[in-house]
């Protein structure tokens, strides 16, 4: 299929570099590994056309080649300072996106390819290909995000995230709360989704008031609640976490968004957050380390969201994770299978998980109470429902419903 783009290159300053993707990293350990990122590829380089930023042509005059794979190549005529860092950059995507392949992640972090150029006359057109077509709904979302965030901190940087540290409000304790009302309930405790929309399910409730929304999971017997941030994909927003929080509702918050830069979490604790999503399937282990990291730094509970066995497995491997999310849908395929969270917490794996102390939640597709039992049967201690209750014209009756009791005593 052919789309006609104008070309364009991604925007690039040391200060984005540098606070892109590896910034946390290099922040916290001493020795970055300069020799992968910095990494040069000798005279040609290959150019990042993102689908999402449409940007004027840069001072690079190239001669264009196109390789047997069908990418194009420029060869540089004339460099400069930024242009070079314009390398470096897609050199530390295309390293972040190797590294996160040998760990089993098929999201790539950003296109990895430059598509073929074909120029008729004075204008330049690209074919879309493998390498710049976003190959499921995440991998979409998480380069969209990519896009996002970076416009994001040019308005915020996170110096200015610092200050603003100084006035948010005290952070709650997530966990905390789930295990307290799993010993009052006797059931999981409950993380209520606040979610207007989401790819899978399209709208779920036309009259969404996330307020309103809010109290009645907290009247209902939520312990915490997961407030959607993301705008493009699920109709949510940073507005709705913050007003969440203003409210008075005294449940703690999970940030539910799309983490690819540590930024974001500062953004969320600054919002409001008490918790935050680092979804395994789009993040290397490194990243979930320091992440987990910073998470700590700032008060806030890492929910860590493992899909399969292999993604797990990693997480196992990572000192400090106390939080674990076992999603039954597949966010590439959108298919629920509340089995996945049986499969995961079984034999020698589940004896692991408890050994370690880490609290696990049952995530996705959970309408009944016999869904409920199944997973509670399964080993976890919390569950985090959207769909199901959301749609209940009283939330507070939804949560009443799935578990087929009032749990809000
Ligand atoms: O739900 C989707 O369509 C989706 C697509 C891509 C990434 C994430 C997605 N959903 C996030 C979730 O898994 C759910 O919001 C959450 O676990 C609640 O699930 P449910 O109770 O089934 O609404």
């Amino acid at each position: 299929m052919e789309c006609m783009n104008a070309m364009s290159l991604r925007a690039s300053s040391p200060a984005k570099i540098a606070a892109q993707g590896f910034s946390f990293q290099q922040s916290l350990n001493p020795v970055p590994p300069k020799s992968a990122f910095f990494r040069l590829m000798p005279q040609t380089h290959m150019l990042i056309h993102s689908p999402f930023k449409q940007l004027s042509l840069p001072a690079i005059k190239s001669q264009q080649f196109e390789l047997k794979d069908g990418s194009a190549t420029v060869s540089e005529t004339k460099t400069s300072e930024g242009d070079a860092l314009k390398v470096k950059e897609w050199e530390v995507g295309m390293f972040q996106d190797e590294v996160a392949a040998s760990q089993g992640i098929k999201i790539r972090r950003r296109p990895p390819t430059g598509p073929p150029l074909h120029y008729v006359g004075p204008f330049e057109f690209r074919l879309q290909n493998e390498g710049n077509t976003p190959r499921n709904i995440l991998e979409e979302i998480v380069w969209h995000k990519d896009v996002e965030v970076s416009q994001m901190k040019e308005k915020k940087p996170l110096g200015m995230l610092k200050k603003l540290l100084d006035n948010a409000p005290p952070v709650r304790d997530f966990i905390g709360a789930l295990k307290e009302a799993n010993s009052r309930t006797g059931f999981p405790g409950l993380i209520a989704e606040v979610k207007k929309a989401s790819p899978s399910r399209g709208v779920l409730r036309e009259d969404f008031d996330p307020v309103q929304i809010a109290k009645a999971y907290e009247k209902g017997g939520a312990a915490c609640l997961s407030v959607l941030t993301d705008e493009k994909y699920f109709q949510g927003g940073f507005g709705n976490l913050e007003a969440i929080r203003r409210s008075g509702v005294k449940c703690p918050l999970l940030c539910k968004e799309f983490v690819i830069d540590a930024w974001q979490i500062y953004y969320a604790r600054v919002n409001g957050a008490d918790a935050i999503l680092l979804i395994a399937a789009v993040l290397p282990d490194l990243d979930i380390k320091y992440m987990t990291k910073i998470c700590k730094l700032l008060g806030l509970t890492a929910l860590v969201e493992v899909h399969d066995e292999r993604e797990m497995d990693r997480v196992l491997e990572i000192d400090g994770i106390e939080l674990v999310g076992i999603n039954n849908r597949d966010l590439g395929t959108f298919k629920v299978d509340i089995a996945n969270t049986k499969k995961l917490l079984e034999g020698e794996r589940g004896e692991r998980i408890r050994q370690k102390g880490i609290t696990v939640v049952g995530e996705s597709g959970l309408f009944t109470p016999a869904d409920i039992a199944y997973v509670q049967e399964a080993g976890v201690k919390a569950v985090l429902v959207g769909e199901s209750i959301v749609k209940q014209n009283d939330p507070s009756v939804g949560i009443a419903q799935l578990f087929g009791k009032d749990i809000s005593s």
